[in-house]
């Protein structure tokens, strides 16, 4: 490995597949699995977007969109070319209450709902240092009617203020489930992504993303492709650059994105677990 170039996501990757347990899931397909794990990634002068193999920036980002614009129907992400969602949408294209239904309307009862999102911009602007600054997705009184509960359910912004510059915006994830071969190096973009754009809304300049995981696990139909993976060197990150700043968060489209020397190896086809 390419010593200069940090690589948790490879580390966690490769600790799975050499030391998890083997279990049966949800499934039926089988997973080895090690549980409590944290990864750390530097926004302020690259963007992790995995290099060992290729990451289809492109879906990760109008997911993101498709989450900020409150959507819950995959018609939109199918429009644009993105399938990510269609195993579990109903024959409507419903996904239920998810995440972008619970960010920015989670329904508060005599018909009222609370825009998260919206909330957590105000927060960082006129408290930064508040330890409030959260946005959840589980929501108990909804997990049974959505298509898929959450599985990155929770999220928290931090601000550190510098000396002679912007104030710097890191945040958190915890994801409780994580399918470590496809769905993370998404999850990791697309927060990473998130907090460009929030960082953006507010004036400040990204920091780091945490990435804390619960059950972290390998489908056992993904062993040949971790190997394979691993077997890479690592490029250093991309950067990605914000063209156009937007009034609102639920306007930016995939085009105000500039992804910069994003330097990959190839794609690795797997199964996806439904
Ligand atoms: N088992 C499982 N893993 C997940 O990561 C996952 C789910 N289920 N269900 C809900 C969403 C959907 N997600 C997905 C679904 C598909 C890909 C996927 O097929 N990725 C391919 C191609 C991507 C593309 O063409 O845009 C990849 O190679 O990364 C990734 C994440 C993440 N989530
Ligand atoms: O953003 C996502 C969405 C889903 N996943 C993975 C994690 C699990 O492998 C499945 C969900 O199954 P559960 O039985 O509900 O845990 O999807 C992901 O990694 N990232």
């Amino acid at each position: 490995m390419n010593s200069s170039v940090p690589t948790p996501y490879e580390d966690l990757l490769r600790e799975v597949l050499e030391h998890g347990d083997d279990k049966s899931d949800r499934t039926g397909t089988g997973t080895r699995s090690v549980f409590g794990r944290q990864m750390r990634f530097d926004l302020k002068d690259s963007f992790p977007l995995i290099t060992t193999k290729r990451v289809h920036f492109k879906s990760v980002a109008l997911e993101l969109l498709w989450f900020l614009r409150g959507e819950s129907n995959v018609q939109w992400l199918q429009e644009r070319g993105v399938s990510i969602w269609d195993e579990w949408a109903d024959g409507d294209g419903e996904l239920g209450p998810v995440y972008g239904v619970q960010w920015r309307s989670w329904p508060a009862g005599h018909g009222e709902t609370i825009d998260q999102i919206t909330n957590v911009v105000k927060s960082l602007k006129t408290n930064p240092d508040s330890r409030r600054h959260i946005v959840s997705a589980w929501n108990p009184a909804e997990v049974d009617s959505m298509a898929l509960p959450p599985c990155h359910a929770l999220f928290q912004f931090y601000v550190k203020h510098v000396d002679d510059g912007p104030d710097e915006l890191s945040c958190q994830l915890y994801q409780r489930s994580a399918d470590m071969f496809l769905g993370v190096p998404f999850n990791i973009a697309s927060y990473a992504l998130l907090t460009y754009i929030i960082a953006e809304e507010v004036g400040m300049v990204p920091s780091e993303f945490v990435w804390t995981g619960g059950d972290c696990h390998i489908y056992s139909n993904h062993f040949e492709q971790v190997k394979e993976q691993l077997s890479r060197e690592p490029y250093p990150y991309p950067r990605l650059i914000i063209k156009n700043k937007k009034p609102s968060l639920d306007q930016y489209e995939f085009e105000d994105f500039e992804l910069e020397d994003y330097r990959h190896h190839p794609t690795i086809k797997a199964p996806i677990a439904v």
